[in-house]
């Protein structure tokens, strides 16, 4: 309905002037003493028993705002009147640390997009592993993997260093290699999948039925910041807590930092609530106004950085890279990925056989900004060796396989087309790849590759093979 200018009765029959509004509080709905009228129920709920797909899930978020808000509003306040000193709250919320309806808003929100009974949040993804690993004692002994984000294997080495606790990192794509090191002292299991940044793919369910049977106090945790609620959900896959960096694609514009974990058990929740509210991390207002915003685009921004992942993955595949993502039939863990999830994400990393050429690449690429992190609509390159991993040494990194050559890309929302010149331009100028008479392709094939796989623009120039 049209008419800006009319009054309309609502049903709590206070009188609205459209125009009042507009200065943010309708001075018609206060009453005589000055209090506000009871909330109006939302305009619009969602139909009872309905199960809506993700993207409107999404979306979609109930509010109790008194005005129906659109956008939650930020309670921008660290502490709450309460109307008696008897003691107790008495008002849902007394201090931001413990509690804040900004924070509780986006925590429902995401409980249900992270297909959970509770969600937490806190401020970043290092946050989330903390609250974790502080569930653990001195005489734990915790299961993790070889290839892991540096900020995790760091926090985990502290832990192994000063906390009493035994950390074995193992192959975890490697089922008996895992079972070998799982034993009834095993407290926690920290699994990653896709890892970072050698993309590899770990079999969830199967490794949490065997630490759930070595111990069933076992508690599985499922770092899902590669692939977000969108494409995987480790809760339904064994995992005991799923926990991920909010910063990456949760958010997506890099205008943040956070981390959120999600339970369905209430016990350990609670633990987990203790934790954050004894330690004082949880989420600031703005930041979980945010976040929520961020939200809201994850499925516009993933659908694109998945089909811009998947065209440059199969460029630099057809070129004669060795490609890891788990998109490319060639991934080792394709299957077993497809198992447990519904998309393969929009990071991937590729060698070139050499570092000083990787750096070229990285250096001479213009789109593609030389950054930490990934999830974000803008497109990143980096050499994680140099930079995300730096924090696990040298000799720690040749153990695991990590190449110190390995480029990673982090897949933004540009145009694909773009994104490719752009890259192949970098390959070309930094000497990776060279110019044929049919194409252009990768100047060091000596990455494992017996058959040239099917391609684009594959180019078997004899003259090429014997580029210095
Ligand atoms: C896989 C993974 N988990 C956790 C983190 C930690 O997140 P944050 O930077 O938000 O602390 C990162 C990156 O930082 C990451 O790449
Ligand atoms: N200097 C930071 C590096 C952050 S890496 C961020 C992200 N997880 C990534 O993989 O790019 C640190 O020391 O933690």
């Amino acid at each position: 309905m049209s008419g800006a200018s009319s009054s309309s009765t609502p049903p709590n029959g206070v009188l609205q002037n459209p125009k009042l509004s507009a200065l943010g509080k309708a001075f018609s709905q206060i009453d005589l003493d000055g209090h506000d009228m009871p909330p109006s129920p939302a305009p619009s709920s969602p139909r009872p028993g309905k199960q809506y797909s993700i993207a409107t899930q999404l979306v979609y978020s109930e509010g109790n705002d008194q005005y129906n808000a659109s956008s939650v509003p930020i309670y921008q306040s660290a502490t709450f009147k309460q109307t008696s000193a008897t003691g107790g709250v008495s008002n849902e919320y007394d201090y931001t640390r413990s509690g804040n309806p900004t924070r509780t808003h986006l925590e429902k929100h995401l409980a249900k997009i992270m297909r959970a009974k509770r969600a937490l949040v806190v401020s970043s993804g290092m946050g989330a592993l903390d609250v974790i690993t502080r569930q653990l004692k001195p005489g734990d002994e915790v299961v993790t993997g070889d290839d892991l984000y540096g900020g995790s294997h760091r926090l985990l080495k502290y832990l192994s260093t000063y906390g009493g606790i035994a950390v074995h990192h193992v192959d975890t794509t490697d089922n008996a290699a895992v079972q070998k090191v799982i034993t009834p002292k095993t407290a926690m299991v920290l699994l990653e999948t896709p890892t970072n940044p050698l993309i590899k793919i770990v079999d969830i369910p199967s490794i949490a039925t065997l630490a759930h049977e070595a111990n069933p106090q076992c508690i599985v945790s499922v770092d899902n910041t590669m692939l977000s609620p969108l494409l995987q959900n480790p809760l339904e896959l064994g995992a005991d807590i799923v926990y991920e960096s909010g910063t990456k694609y949760l958010s997506g514009h890099h205008d943040l930092m956070a981390g959120v974990l999600a339970i369905n058990d209430e016990a350990l929740g609670e633990k987990l609530f203790f934790t954050i509210n004894a330690s004082g991390c949880g989420l600031a207002p703005f930041d979980c106004w945010l976040l929520m915003r961020g939200i809201k685009t994850l499925k516009v921004r993933m659908d694109a950085q998945q089909a811009n992942a998947m065209k440059i993955a199969k460029f630099l595949e057809s070129a004669g890279f060795k490609v890891r993502y788990p998109g490319l039939k060639s991934h080792p863990q394709y299957e077993l990925h497809n198992s447990m999830a519904r998309g393969p994400g929009a990071v991937l990393s590729f060698e070139t056989g050499d570092i000083l050429l990787s750096e070229r690449i990285v250096e001479t690429a213009k789109l593609w900004a030389i950054s930490v992190s990934f999830g974000c609509v803008n497109s990143l390159i980096s050499m994680p060796c140099r930079m995300s991993h730096a924090s696990i040494d040298a000799k720690t990194r040749a153990e695991r396989g990590v190449p110190e050559d390995l480029i990673r890309l982090c897949v933004g929302i540009e145009d694909g087309d773009d994104l490719l010149d752009d890259l192949r331009s970098a390959l070309v100028q930094a000497g990776a790849m060279n110019v044929t008479l049919d194409g252009i392709e990768a100047r060091n094939r000596t990455l494992e590759q017996e058959d040239p796989p099917e391609g684009e623009i594959i180019a078997a120039h004899a003259a090429a093979a014997n580029e210095p």
